[in-house]
């Protein structure tokens, strides 16, 4: 069995807004100033303007707080290298206060008006409105110049998040406008990986400004960026000590009507590394499965006595269900029966919707390792939550007991502890019919050779994703499984490295 990974610490940890307040005041105890981190967060932003930009004008956008004191600093050194800058204030200078205060007055030029004049003849603009200080949707005099910058086609670089995005949720507040290149300081925010956000940040750069990793005991951060970083460590490769059964046995429940999801499930676990894999195939249909499948074996039943004999077999250490199992009171029952036998258990689509009038008996069911993949529109049929997809994850895994992983662009996973996972490397051809049936079978594969149900989920999205960016254009879901090792070859050069 391997051992739950520690990965608090890690680079791909990921802050909210207020967490990332309690880092800078930590730093500052620590020792770090608050303006040398000024400084070091305007020069991050000054370095990369002038390694993605040829110099020409440029206008910064200040706003009242310490992300328009980012702005100044910006305004500083991209002057003093020679570029043409303006600087427009959001409100008087007057108004502003500590080290914003302080590097304000160190930009001797006149300010320009804060209205979308002050936009006309630049090449670049660097967005330094608001970051984390972000307490309102934008209005007034703001929203005019986020809406001016929105329809100039003008680059932007928006400093620590495009101004009126939320840097928790990734939802827009009243306006924000889209950036070509957002840096970020420290650690990045869930809402740079959730959309609608990561569509405004444009490519994400993390800048170290002096916060020293230790800032990170206090605040023990439970969300992270998916990542090798994360599961690497204790991915399940193949020994030589190993043996099939070793590996782990994988049962997959076989529709009636649909047999190629099963299918495409079963085949994703063996290319994932399962040991062993069964078919479970209905009686009426055993043939289709007998012959279409060889590395994966078929085992035909009837009715939910014959699937809990084939469930007996104790070797069968995962049971993965849904795809194509059809919805209805059979497939609640073959549901019930699997979790009663307390093995890891993945479920996903037909044996989700088939509890969508009674959802509580599924999560009461719940009571061994538990990964279920619904898509949004599975994940509705079964919880009623409101809030961000972080939000609606969380408290579906806290109500049901077990790791939600709810699919998108931006796939959360999470588990009833509240730790969460975003994941952010899948492309958008993974929006093809078939390719969550893969999904189910590479994290029921990684189950199979003892992985955590979270780390398991974690890593399967991952795989998922490089697969589909490895494969590229055109791609079905059958695809999927057979580029799979080239990912896993890589991801195994990566460690050896
Ligand atoms: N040591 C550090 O802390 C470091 C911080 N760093 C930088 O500081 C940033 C965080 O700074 P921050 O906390 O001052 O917040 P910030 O984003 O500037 O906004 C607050 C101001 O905006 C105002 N305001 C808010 N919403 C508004 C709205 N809709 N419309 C109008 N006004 C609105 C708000 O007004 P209030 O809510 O108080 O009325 C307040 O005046 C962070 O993102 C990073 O860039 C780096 O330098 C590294 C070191
Ligand atoms: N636009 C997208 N970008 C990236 N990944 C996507 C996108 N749309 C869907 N996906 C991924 O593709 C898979 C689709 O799964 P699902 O909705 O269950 O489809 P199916 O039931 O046809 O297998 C999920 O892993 C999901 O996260
Ligand atoms: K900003």
């Amino acid at each position: 069995m391997i051992t739950e990974l520690k990965f608090e610490h890690s680079e791909l940890s990921l802050l909210t807004p207020t967490q990332m307040g309690d880092a800078d005041r930590a730093a500052e105890a620590a020792g770090v100033s608050g303006a040398a981190m000024m400084e070091a967060a305007g020069g991050a932003v000054a370095v990369a303007v002038g390694e993605r930009w040829q110099m020409r004008p440029v206008t910064v956008l200040c706003g009242p707080g310490n992300n328009g004191g980012d702005g100044f600093v910006v305004a500083r050194h991209l002057s003093a290298a020679g570029w043409p800058v303006k600087v427009a204030l959001l409100g008087s200078r007057e108004k502003l206060s500590g080290d914003a205060a302080r590097v304000a007055s160190m930009w001797k030029d006149e300010l320009a008006p804060f209205t979308p004049d002050s936009l006309d003849g630049a090449g670049v603009i660097v967005d330094a409105l608001f970051g984390a200080g972000l307490s309102r949707a934008l209005d007034g005099q703001a929203a005019i110049l986020v809406e001016a910058m929105k329809s100039r086609r003008v680059p932007i670089c928006a400093v620590d998040v495009p101004s009126g995005l939320d840097g928790a949720s990734g939802r827009v507040r009243g306006a924000a406008a889209p950036a070509d290149l957002t840096v970020t300081f420290f650690r990045k925010k869930p809402g740079h990986l959730l959309y609608p956000g990561r569509a405004l940040c444009g490519d994400i750069l993390v800048a170290d400004i002096g916060t020293p990793v230790s800032v990170l005991d206090a605040i023990g951060p439970n969300t992270w960026e998916n990542g090798p970083g994360l599961w690497l460590g204790g991915y399940p490769w193949p020994e030589p000590e190993s043996y099939k059964y070793k590996r782990g046995e994988v049962l997959v429940l076989g529709g009636e009507a649909i047999t190629g999801a099963s299918r495409m499930t079963a085949l994703a676990a063996s290319r994932a590394g399962a040991g062993m894999v069964t078919l479970a195939a209905p009686k009426a249909v055993w043939s289709i499965y007998a012959t279409a499948l060889t590395n994966v074996m078929v085992d035909s039943f009837e009715g939910v006595s014959g699937w809990q004999a084939l469930l007996a077999d104790k070797r069968r250490t995962v049971i993965a269900i849904g795809p194509g199992a059809g919805v209805g009171t059979l497939t609640r029952r073959y549901v019930a029966a699997a979790l009663a036998m307390k093995r890891a258990t993945v479920l996903d689509a037909d044996a989700l919707t088939s509890f969508a009038e009674a959802p509580e008996d599924l999560f009461r069911a719940i009571d061994g390792p538990c990964v279920m993949t619904p898509h949004d529109g599975e994940f509705m049929r079964l919880f009623h939550f409101e809030g961000d997809k972080l939000e609606r994850a969380r408290a579906a895994a806290r109500q049901s007991g077990a790791i939600v992983l709810l699919k998108g662009s931006d796939t959360v996973i999470a588990a009833p502890d509240g730790r969460a996972i975003i994941n952010s490397n899948a492309p958008p051809q993974l929006a093809t019919g078939g390719s969550g049936d893969v999904l189910t079978g590479f994290i029921s594969g990684l189950l199979a050779q003892g992985m955590t149900g979270f780390e398991a989920a974690a890593a399967g999205a991952w795989i998922h994703g490089a697969a589909a960016a490895e494969f590229g254009l055109g791609l079905v879901a059958e695809d999927l499984q057979g580029v799979l090792p080239r990912v896993l070859q890589k991801l195994r050069a990566q460690l050896d490295a």
